[in-house]
């Protein structure tokens, strides 16, 4: 299998570093890196630890991976997924707030349907989306999600404005409203917030808290949901990733899954 990974910051690198481990599984290597304008250190870096791998800007028109891995940012959907999409490349997404954009779901959906492929949108740093996408199929009636974060963590994000994050001396919720408003809002913080509701109520009817806690160290993801199912909690405490403290490692091990999951014999 020969894929094609976009993004090389902290999901990308980690996932090319770690990838040898799934090396028992014949045959999965990344061909194409698909960056920017990729740093010096990160073309040295992908030149020591996947020399075999063409760092690009775009995918060449003659290329053909089995799978595009998207692990860049919101923009990255449009530059690269929709395109290998409609070439009939199937795509992992992590980057799935960029989903709240209005009609980009419709969009993904026909792109795939254009080039006979699917589209996979990973959970990423959350559990749990197994269970509240089947738990909709029976009728879902309340869905929550709150996620917290170091105060640091939402530096550079709108929460700024709302509060002085380097003040704060307990847990402080800095945003209520729905999971679009949320992952427009925060796009390399909320993500999850979309993942709960795309798997859910919808991205509207899904309701989000965002929290900056000046004492913890972990990013933690709360879901509480109701339905004809009967009722789901669950809180995840995710490490963060050293070289991005917004990520959790989880995220990383999610893409790592997904690949395995592409060419195991058997898949969970
Ligand atoms: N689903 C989930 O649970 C989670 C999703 N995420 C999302 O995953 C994505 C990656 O996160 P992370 O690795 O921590 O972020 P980083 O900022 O560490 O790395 C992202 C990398 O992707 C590059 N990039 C961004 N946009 C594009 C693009 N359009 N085309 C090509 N390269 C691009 C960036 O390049 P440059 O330096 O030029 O900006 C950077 O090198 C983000 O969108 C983040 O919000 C993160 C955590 C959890
Ligand atoms: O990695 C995390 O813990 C979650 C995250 O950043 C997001 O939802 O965008």
């Amino acid at each position: 299998m020969r894929i094609a990974l976009v993004g090389c910051g902290a999901i990308g690198s980690e996932v090319l570093q770690r990838l040898p481990q799934l090396s028992g599984l014949q045959g999965l290597r990344v061909d194409w890196v698909l960056a920017r304008q990729p740093r010096p250190d990160v073309v040295d870096w992908l030149a020591q630890h996947v020399p075999g791998a063409q760092l690009l800007q775009a995918l060449p028109e003659d290329a053909r991976p089995d799978l595009l891995v998207e692990c860049a940012g919101h923009s990255a959907i449009a530059t690269h997924v929709l395109p290998a999409l409609r070439r009939g490349i199937p795509c992992l997404v992590v980057s799935v707030g960029a989903l709240a954009a209005p009609g980009l779901v419709e969009e993904l959906a026909d792109a795939a349907r254009q080039g006979g492929t699917r589209v996979q949108l990973l959970p990423g740093a959350i559990g749990a989306i197994d269970a509240l996408a089947a738990a909709r199929e029976g009728g879902l009636a309340q869905v929550t999600y709150t996620g917290t974060k170091p105060a640091a963590a939402w530096k550079g994000t709108p929460a700024e404005t709302v509060c002085d994050l380097a003040a704060l001396t307990a847990p402080f919720c800095f945003f209520q409203g729905s999971a679009r408003e949320a992952a427009q809002q925060y796009p390399r913080n909320a993500n999850v917030a979309a993942t709960v509701a795309l798997a859910g109520l919808g991205l509207d009817d899904t309701e989000v808290r965002l929290v900056a806690d000046p004492q913890c160290s972990e990013n933690r993801h709360q879901i509480a949901a109701q339905g004809a199912f009967g009722r789901l909690s669950l809180e995840l405490a995710g490490q963060p990733l050293a070289a991005n403290p917004k990520t959790s490692a989880l995220t990383v091990f999610s893409v790592l899954r997904a690949l395995r999951n592409a060419v195991a014999p058997l898949a969970i």
